[in-house]
């Protein structure tokens, strides 16, 4: 859902004040259209208060009621005075239950006006933290917008000037440039009344309430995309490029549109490569980046320009952007990127250099918070599946067949979850977010051999990050973590074949185990067209946001629409399966019909006792 609207920008920025936001599915997964088919106002207190996190919690609010295509109509983009909307107990909008008589007649917002929660609003606005948020009365959703920095904010106007936006093409193909202000809302669901009883169709139309499904406050976030006004100028850019962490399928298709971005549309003369990841930094040659250069990199996997963990120094990095006179810094990377990515834009501001960087969310794991998708996600499902597809033939095709396939998820089981829905051939899927017994009652042998007996093969996938606490020792207490500070994996994969092998050779049974590992196929291969298409368009929107002076933030996908997330919300957190209230893991058991396996100390599990804690969890 996208919202427009300027309370949240600092004043040189604002220039509208109207939120909109186009009529939206039921469903949490659905994407913005542009020109929406219909449209929704809501209303919102102006100027907004203050995004704080002193700021002590609220009572819950009441939802926003919107009202949905029903005479008379609103759907004209107008803007709806809050004072109307939050009047008196008996305004339309707060009672149930189809349409009503019309409201007095709309006006255009007034950033003075005296609506309820404007003077706490107002005050708010005063300190500097203040125009984060979309305020709202009493009985309307609230919304938290989440600020990106600005090349404004640590440099002087000398240094930043403004300039208009060189791409006229975006103008003349009918886009637009996205304005300032316009934001995506995540997590809100309309719902047409709160007993879902209501037909969903109807010439009458329909009275809708918006509610934010994890909390109180709707968080949003800026849309990415073209802004009329730049704050470079295009032949004073030199931009520099740079992936870390593993590889991931598209980070060479990020590259090229980077740089053909870069290049043709804005017409920038110098992009760097940096090579090796971050430590490529202090390194003597950095690679001219040119258009025919990258021009066939993206039909291959891997990364052009070389990638690597660890070896990140804030202070000798940020020496090397100064010397060589880099203003855009892309960084492609996951969550530890993000984290290195953060330390560079605090010591940027601190020198008050006129930089802009961004990341692009690069892992196959899917782990960063926020956004809908990484890029490379999709090609690692897509190759994972034919991994699980592969044993499922086999343990078919042989009496008391077992198919075994350990697949990539260091924290997260996202991979191993989607491609076994996918294929649809997996009895049992185990991940780090959910601890399991090998052995005893309630743990994975006795399945197995249930599973065998009744349908005499058995499909088992688990992500290389679930039951470490059976293999802890393998790796040795000599090194047990990464040179980026990442928790080294012992081979969970290896144990369950050995010990399902030794299982049945006590009892026994003949079987026929086959262990498939493609852990790195399904990240070194080149992309699927749907990771091309995101890398494309996520590369888009990155070079847009530094242009548009915006720095700090992580380009990504929400409800299908690229925006600009700030790197506190995802730097070195991590997205888990949501087991305890997420519907991707209550799919999953639906497909598979696995059981909440025993705990390792012979208890049974609970749904909901991640392995991780202290991480965000998202749902499906
Ligand atoms: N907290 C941090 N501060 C500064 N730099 C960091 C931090 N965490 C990680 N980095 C740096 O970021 C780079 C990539 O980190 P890491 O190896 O954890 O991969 P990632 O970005 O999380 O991606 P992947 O999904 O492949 O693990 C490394 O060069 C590492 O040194
Ligand atoms: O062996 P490497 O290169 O450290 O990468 C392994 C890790 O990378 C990831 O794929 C994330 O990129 C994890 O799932 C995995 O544990």
């Amino acid at each position: 859902m996208a919202l427009s609207g300027s309370d949240y920008l600092p004043a040189s920025r604002a220039s509208r004040g109207q939120w909109w936001c186009p009529a939206p599915p039921l469903t949490s997964a659905w994407s913005v259209q542009r020109p929406p088919p219909r449209r929704l106002v809501m209303a919102f207190a102006s100027p907004p208060p203050v995004l704080s996190p002193c700021r002590p919690a609220r009572p819950p609010r009441r939802p926003l009621r919107l009202r949905r295509n029903g005479p008379p109509s609103v759907a004209d983009g107008r803007l709806r005075r809050l004072s109307s909307l939050a009047s008196t107990a008996g305004s339309p909008l707060r009672q149930a239950g189809g349409w009503r008589p019309p409201l007095p007649p709309y006006a255009a917002p007034r950033m003075d006006a005296a609506v309820p929660g404007a003077a706490a609003a107002a005050a708010a606005a005063n300190d500097d933290v203040a125009s984060n948020d979309a305020s709202v009365t009493d009985s309307v959703l609230r919304v938290r917008v989440r600020r990106v920095g600005h090349l404004t904010d640590y440099c002087d106007g000398a240094m930043v000037k403004q300039h208009p936006n060189p791409i006229r093409r975006a103008m003349a193909d009918g886009f637009g440039f996205v304005p300032e202000g316009e934001v995506v809302l995540k997590n809100v669901a309309l719902r047409a009344d709160a007993s879902g009883t209501a037909a969903l169709d109807g010439d009458a139309g329909l009275e809708f309430q918006a509610v934010c499904r994890t909390g109180q406050d709707a968080p949003a976030y800026i849309r990415a995309g073209p802004r009329e006004t730049v704050y470079f100028e295009p032949r004073a850019v030199r931009a520099a490029i740079v992936t870390c962490g593993g590889i991931a399928p598209g980070l060479n298709t990020v590259i090229r549109a980077i740089v053909l971005t870069l290049t043709r549309e804005y017409g920038v003369e110098t992009v760097f490569g940096i090579q090796s990841g971050y430590r490529g930094f202090y390194a003597k040659n950095w690679l001219a980046l040119t258009p025919e250069l990258v021009e066939n990199i993206h039909k291959d996997g891997g990364t052009f320009l070389g990638s690597s963990r660890g070896g990140h120094d804030t202070t000798r990095i940020v020496d090397a952007l100064e010397t060589r006179g880099i203003n855009q810094l892309y960084v492609c990377g996951g969550d530890g990127t993000v984290a290195g990515a953060m330390a560079l834009q605090e010591e940027i501001i601190k020198r008050r250099l006129p930089i802009a960087l961004c990341t692009l969310p690069k892992t196959v794991d899917d782990d960063l918070c926020v956004i809908d998708k990484s890029f490379g996600f999709e090609t690692a499902v897509g190759e994972a599946q034919h991994a699980i597809n592969a044993a499922a033939r086999e343990a078919r095709d042989f009496p008391n067949g077992i198919g075994l396939v350990k697949l990539m998820g260091r924290n997260s089981g996202f991979i191993a979850v989607h491609a076994a829905l996918a294929s649809g051939e997996a009895d049992c899927v185990l991940i780090p977010e959910v601890p399991f017994a090998i052995s005893g009652p309630g743990g994975l042998l006795e399945y197995i051999e249930r599973q065998l007996a009744e349908r005499g093969k058995v499909v088992i996938v688990v992500a290389e990050g679930a039951g470490q606490e059976h293999v802890a020792d393998a790796v040795g207490a000599r090194r047990s973590r990464d040179a980026s500070g990442n928790k080294l994996l012992s081979d969970i994969g290896l144990r369950l074949l050995n010990d399902i092998k030794a299982h049945f050779a006590v009892a026994g049974t003949e079987v026929s185990c086959k262990f498939i590992d493609p852990t790195y196929m399904v990240r070194s291969c080149p992309p699927c067209a749907g990771d091309s298409l995101l890398c494309t368009l996520l590369a888009h929107s990155a070079v847009h946001g530094l242009f548009g002076g915006h720095s700090g933030f992580m380009v990504g996908p929400v409800n299908g629409v690229n925006v600009y997330v700030p790197f506190q919300e995802v730097a070195g957190k991590k997205k888990v399966v949501d087991v305890a209230r997420g519907r991707l893991w209550l799919r999953l058991l639906s497909s598979t019909g696995q059981p909440d396996f025993a705990l390792p100390n012979g208890q049974p599990a609970q749904r909901g006792s991640s392995a991780v804690s202290s991480v965000s969890t998202d749902s499906l």
